[in-house]
């Protein structure tokens, strides 16, 4: 007779086995059972009735983000307003086995929340309270529907920022669920390194603090690091219903600056050059002649329509002085132009908008269009490598490809326009970002610095862990979500 252990730990052999194996065998095999009008009456039952809605304008509005990927509206759309309503909409849909895809503003770029399995939508923008700032400790806490910008004009004056900047105004648990970065990232890092704890609701409905119910300090090495096992998980594992982040005093002053050069080449060895001479930069951004002339179009300025970086230095009157004497140097070794200035707020914050509307930029001049982005990020030395060989892939396969992005992080994007009608278009887009991304695999790299792998590159993802590294994910998958309800056929192949 089998011991009562022995017996336990063959049950979860078995169960691990076949939920493994049903991931293995991809979730697009596992189909789910639909949303029963029984169980939306228990959905109403938790949240109210006004929080459900199957109408199809909500629907659709929740079935795409911002990426080309084809719309896959959910069964329904659950609007959340606190953690409790979290808690019971998952255990019920756990129970039932439906999907179940957190929704934070819809701005992402890789199809992390279309419905591809249908299933049940949870919005969380109605957990919109900032919870805590800690102005002494240099920290805050906020619910899964805050912003960033809503945070940072919160924090106006308070002399404290959150900089973690993607172009779009996002949910900031949505940059947890993504390890989002923006300009910024050269000074401040990413969202994995701006994170203190996360309030997690796993899929049977278990509520638990990443890092310990309050803690809050910059460094622990308590144990696992949960936090950072939820910071990129992509709705994949839990929900991600608080987050508690790091704040940092704004500069005693900045200032940015634009300057072009004669080749893509120059512009990317100068940011090698000014990274490997260890000077401290606010944010280094690399916009190619294609992106400048669409930066110009739409933002309407007037900048030589060149390869340009464009950088911001920080520091105090000082500091800030020694450290443009000697970027000019650097600037000026790679035939760099002289540079043009942004230094009253005002210019500074027009100049940055701008770049962070680049994908709308440039999707203008094809109106209709969906914006297709690589987002590779390799080592710095492997920059230009990458880059000057990814234009030439663009500029060979005759269609039109922007290049630009994080080159202070070694991060950058080739961004395609996409229409549905200009197929032939399409292929090539997407056969081309595959091709950038296994160069940039093979330097070292990885081909995704900040947008997470969604629906897209989950091949690639293969391709970088390996079949090991995928297996350990899937088993640690399973161990949270051992139905595999969590945005199922994202990130896993
Ligand atoms: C114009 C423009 C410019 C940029 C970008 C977008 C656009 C439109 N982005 C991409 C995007 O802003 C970024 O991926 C955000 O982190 C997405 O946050 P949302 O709240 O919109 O997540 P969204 O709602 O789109 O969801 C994204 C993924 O996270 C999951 N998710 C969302 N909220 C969750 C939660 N509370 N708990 C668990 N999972 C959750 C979803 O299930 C999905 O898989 C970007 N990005 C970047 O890193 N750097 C950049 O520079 C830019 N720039
Ligand atoms: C092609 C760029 C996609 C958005 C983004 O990540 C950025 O503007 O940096
Ligand atoms: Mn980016």
């Amino acid at each position: 007779m089998f011991s009562k252990r022995f017996a336990v730990q063959l049950q979860s052999c078995v169960r691990q086995f076949c939920t493994t194996k049903c991931l293995t065998a991809n979730a697009q095999a596992f189909e789910y059972p639909s949303v029963s009008s029984k169980l939306v009456k228990e959905l109403q039952g938790i949240v109210g009735q006004s929080n459900v809605s199957t109408a199809e304008a909500v629907r659709e509005q929740h079935g795409h983000d911002e990426s080309y990927h084809k719309s896959s509206p959910p069964e329904l759309v659950v609007f959340a307003e606190n953690v409790e309503h979290v808690s019971h909409v998952a255990k019920l849909c756990n129970n039932n086995n439906i999907p179940l895809i957190p929704f934070g503003t819809g701005t992402g770029l890789e199809g992390g929340i279309n419905a591809i399995k249908g299933g049940v939508c949870l919005d969380l923008n109605k957990m919109n309270n900032i919870l805590a700032v800690n102005q002494e400790d240099f920290d805050c806490t906020v619910e899964a529907g805050v912003s960033r910008q809503t945070l940072n004009s919160y924090l106006r004056d308070t002399g404290l920022v959150f900089p973690i900047d993607p172009g779009a105004d996002a949910s900031l648990c949505g940059m947890c669920a993504t390890s989002a970065s923006g300009t910024n990232a050269v000074r401040y890092g990413t969202m994995r390194e701006n994170v203190l704890n996360l309030e997690v609701v796993l899929p049977d409905g278990r509520v638990f603090d990443t890092a310990g119910k309050g803690r809050r300090t910059k460094k622990t090495s308590a144990g696992y690091n949960l936090t950072n096992l939820f910071v990129g998980s992509e709705g994949t594992l839990g929900i991600i219903t608080k987050a508690t982040l790091r704040l940092y005093g704004i500069p005693e002053c900045t200032a940015s600056a634009v300057c072009s050069f004669p080749s893509v080449k120059n512009a990317v060895d100068t940011t090698v050059n000014i990274l490997q001479c260890g000077i401290q930069m606010a944010r280094i951004e690399f916009l190619d002649e294609v992106a400048i002339d669409a930066f110009n179009k739409y933002s309407k300025y007037d900048m030589k329509v060149a390869p340009s970086l464009f950088m911001e230095f920080t520091g105090n009157e000082g500091t800030l002085a020694k450290q443009v004497d000697l970027v000019s140097e650097i600037v000026n070794m790679n035939e760099g132009s002289d540079f043009k200035w942004a230094e009253e707020a005002e210019e500074k914050n027009r100049l940055w908008k701008a770049r962070h509307d680049i994908v709308y930029a440039c999707m203008a001049l094809q109106p209709g269009s969906k914006p297709y982005s690589t987002d590779v990020c390799v080592p710095i030395s492997r920059l230009p490598d990458v880059i000057v060989r990814s234009k030439e892939l663009i500029d060979a396969a005759g269609i039109i490809g922007f290049t630009l992005g994080h080159v202070g992080d070694g991060n950058f994007h080739n961004l395609f326009l996409i229409n549905d009608d200009m197929p032939d278009q399409k292929a090539k887009a997407i056969k081309l970002s595959k091709q950038i991304a296994k160069i940039a695999q093979e330097l070292d790299g990885t081909c995704t610095g900040e947008h997470g792998i969604g629906l897209g590159k989950k091949e690639l993802l293969l391709r970088e862990i390996g079949e090991e590294g995928l297996e350990i994910m899937k088993q640690v998958k399973s161990t949270f979500d051992p139905n595999n309800i969590m945005n199922p056929g994202k990130v896993f192949v």
